[in-house]
């Protein structure tokens, strides 16, 4: 079981637009919504493999009530935590050349009890888990070391930790030794401070996360693949993509991937990479199923390309 645990979720909006025209009226050709929030998204990209996986998640207002129907639509088991603030709405716009932009609100300030009964919520239910998967930003009110004081209670209980934030709460969390953290090109830039141009950069960076107290570093670098290195080595997968249809939500759907192949190892990297690129041909932050998967498309070697240039530097 992969239990996920998502402090700031959110009501995901997608609108597909012609283009993106500043000051004039865009006439949308297509929209969706998705229950959103990084551990959100795991979860349902672990239940459309068929593996079970329990959210846990703050809730509130009605963007929150819709939140959970859609979860419950698409038979996803929710531990919501109710609050009295409202549960953010995020929107995405997506081109045709594969352009998105998103606004990502800051979402509701949790209280004091409020945060007290999300901890109770994962510690409820962590009995079982092979993983907990802690993803995404922090709504106000909760400090930076909230994910790190989750990681220790986490693994006081036996469980094996993912962590998918930034900024602070990644660095706070480093020094209680998640089992692996899943930084985007940006946040392993920010992270060390550094920016990245090559693949090398990239691979330097994630050895520093792992001298901070990273077990394993699981590091996507967009459309140039992801970097895996942990104890045994580096790895480096990658998968050709004709279109990007929408970025959202690939790097949480590349996290499933890789917990539900085992969550270690070069074998977990190849899945990872498989629903990374599966999950960017589809619209919005839909989430691939088995049958949208390619793995013989993915590359995988233990000689990182260090010299690459990132198509993407990051600064
Ligand atoms: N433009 C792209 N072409 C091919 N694969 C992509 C592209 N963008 C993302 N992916 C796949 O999805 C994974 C996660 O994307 P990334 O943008 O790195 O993460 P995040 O969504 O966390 O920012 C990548 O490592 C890659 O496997
Ligand atoms: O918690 P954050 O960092 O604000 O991100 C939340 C957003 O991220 C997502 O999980 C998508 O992830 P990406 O932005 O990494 O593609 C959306 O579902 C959600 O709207």
């Amino acid at each position: 079981m992969i239990l996920t645990v998502t402090p700031n979720p959110s009501l995901d909006r997608t609108y597909e637009v012609p283009s993106l025209d500043r000051g004039e009226v865009v006439r949308a050709t297509g929209d969706r919504m998705d229950p959103g929030g990084k551990g959100v998204n795991v979860s349902r990209a672990v239940a459309a493999a068929g593996v079970r996986t329990v959210a846990v998640l703050p809730l509130g207002g009605a963007p929150g009530a819709l939140v959970a129907q859609l979860l419950d639509e698409q038979g996803i088991e929710a531990a919501p935590v109710p609050v009295a603030g409202q549960t953010r709405s995020n929107i995405a716009v997506a081109e045709p050349d594969g352009t998105l932009t998103k606004i990502n609100a800051p979402g509701p300030e949790l209280s004091g009890a409020e945060q007290e009964s999300l901890l109770a919520a994962v510690g409820e239910r962590s009995a079982g888990a092979d993983w907990i998967a802690c993803c995404g930003s922090l709504p106000r009110g909760l400090k930076p070391s909230w994910y790190a004081d989750l990681v220790a209670r986490a693994h006081a209980a036996g469980a094996r930790i993912a962590l998918d934030t930034s900024g602070p709460a990644l660095l706070a969390a480093l020094a209680e030794r998640p089992d692996v953290v899943k930084p985007n090109a940006e946040e392993l830039a920010e992270a060390v401070g550094r920016p990245l141009a090559t693949v090398g950069d990239a691979v330097k960076a994630a050895e520093e996360l792992r001298e901070r107290g990273a077990r394993a570093v699981l590091a996507s670098l967009g459309a140039d693949g992801q970097l895996l290195v942990d104890a045994s080595g580096t790895y480096f997968a990658s998968a050709p993509v004709d279109v990007v249809r929408s970025n959202v939500g690939a790097g949480d759907s590349s996290l499933a991937g890789f917990l539900i192949a085992g969550g270690t190892g070069p074998t977990a990297l190849a899945s990872a990479v498989a629903h990374g690129a599966a999950a960017v041909q589809l619209p919005g932050s839909a989430m691939p199923s088995p049958s949208d998967l390619a793995p013989n498309e993915v590359t995988l070697t233990s000689e990182a390309p260090l010299n690459r240039p990132l198509t993407e530097p990051a600064t």
